[in-house]
């Protein structure tokens, strides 16, 4: 259950790469307890904030605090409270699965009795206490997240900062991955994860960010902002032509808005039948139709005139 304590706060968060501003001055506040997720496209300045949060990139500018403390001054007291698992798995792939948790403990100067038990613990808790002697290389790239997470939690931190963690895995490791960090949640740990699945944050986060061009252009709890940028169900329409934009002039007054992809249309509306037996009526053919539930896809196309799926 998310507290009102702050664990993080940013104001006028900044990171500059020589002339390039990636993130640009950004307000964050994270509480204890909650999911809160940064979520945008490629090149948003996810990963950048991220980094500052982890305490491996200093701010350019602006004021970020983590559980009260300076990362400028305090990174190695604040980073031996955090969770860190990184957008590219970085185990010792020399190293048993068993042993990339026990070797980090020692960072932590944990005692090698406890790290060996919460080792144990852990392995169960991703479900890999099988592969516990194995060596990491052949493991798949969903396992290899799994013992990244557990690695991640070996310090018991008070925060855990995932990015991207289920990028690149096929649907079933991506389950059990969410799967996981749900019940990570059930058990107070404070989650900061960044992500381009919209379903998956609409699931997992409390609260969340959406940032585009280094900037936030929206902040909220997942429904509040379906609720304020979108309307209750959208109607996609693919017409069996070139040109979707011809169609969509046809639906004009149908919908609250009309957004045109390249391969459909969207049209958002209070009620989705009650729509589509309109288009029907103005003698319009579309190869297909879906109705579905407005998702954060729809909030962040709203906002940004672009989806977030590349
Ligand atoms: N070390 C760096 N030097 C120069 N530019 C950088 C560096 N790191 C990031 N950038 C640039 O900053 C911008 C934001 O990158 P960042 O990785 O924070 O985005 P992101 O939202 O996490 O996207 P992704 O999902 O691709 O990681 C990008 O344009 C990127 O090229």
């Amino acid at each position: 259950m998310a507290s009102d304590t702050v664990l993080i706060q940013a104001r006028g968060l900044v990171k500059r790469f020589g002339d390039f501003t990636a993130v640009d001055g950004i307000d964050v506040d994270v509480r204890a307890g909650e999911a809160f997720g940064f979520l945008g496209p490629n090149g948003a300045g996810k990963s950048s904030t991220m980094r500052m949060i982890g305490c491996v990139s200093p701010p350019t500018g602006g004021e970020l605090q983590i559980m009260g403390m300076d990362p400028r001054r305090d990174g190695p007291a604040i980073r031996a409270r955090l969770g860190v698992c990184p957008q590219s798995d970085n185990l010792d792939p020399e190293l048993t699965v068993q042993e990339n948790l026990t070797t980090y403990a020692r960072y932590f100067g944990i005692p090698r009795r406890v790290a060996r038990e919460r080792a144990a613990e852990l392995l169960n808790f991703v479900q890999l206490a099988e592969r516990a002697g194995s060596r990491v290389e052949p493991l798949s790239g969903g396992m290899k997240r799994r013992v990244t997470i557990a690695r991640a939690l070996v310090n018991e931190p008070d925060i855990v900062l995932l990015d991207e963690p289920t990028t690149g895995l096929d649907p079933q490791a991506r389950h059990l991955v969410w799967e996981r960090l749900f019940r990570l949640k059930q058990q107070g740990v404070t989650l900061v994860l960044t992500t381009h699945y919209m379903d998956e944050a609409e699931q997992l986060c409390d609260r969340l960010v959406v940032m585009d061009g280094g900037r936030i252009v929206a902040e909220g709890a997942p429904r509040t902002l379906i609720e304020r940028y979108s309307t209750r169900e959208v109607v996609e329409l693919r017409f069996a032509a070139d040109n979707q934009e011809d169609f969509a002039g046809k639906l004009v007054g149908l919908g609250e808005r009309i957004e045109v992809l390249p391969d459909r249309v969207l049209l958002y509306v209070g009620d989705g039948d009650a729509a589509v037996s309109a288009v029907h009526a103005r003698a319009l053919t579309p190869a297909s139709v879906l109705v579905r539930r407005s998702s954060l896809e729809d909030v962040f196309l709203h906002l940004t005139g672009r989806t977030l799926v590349d």
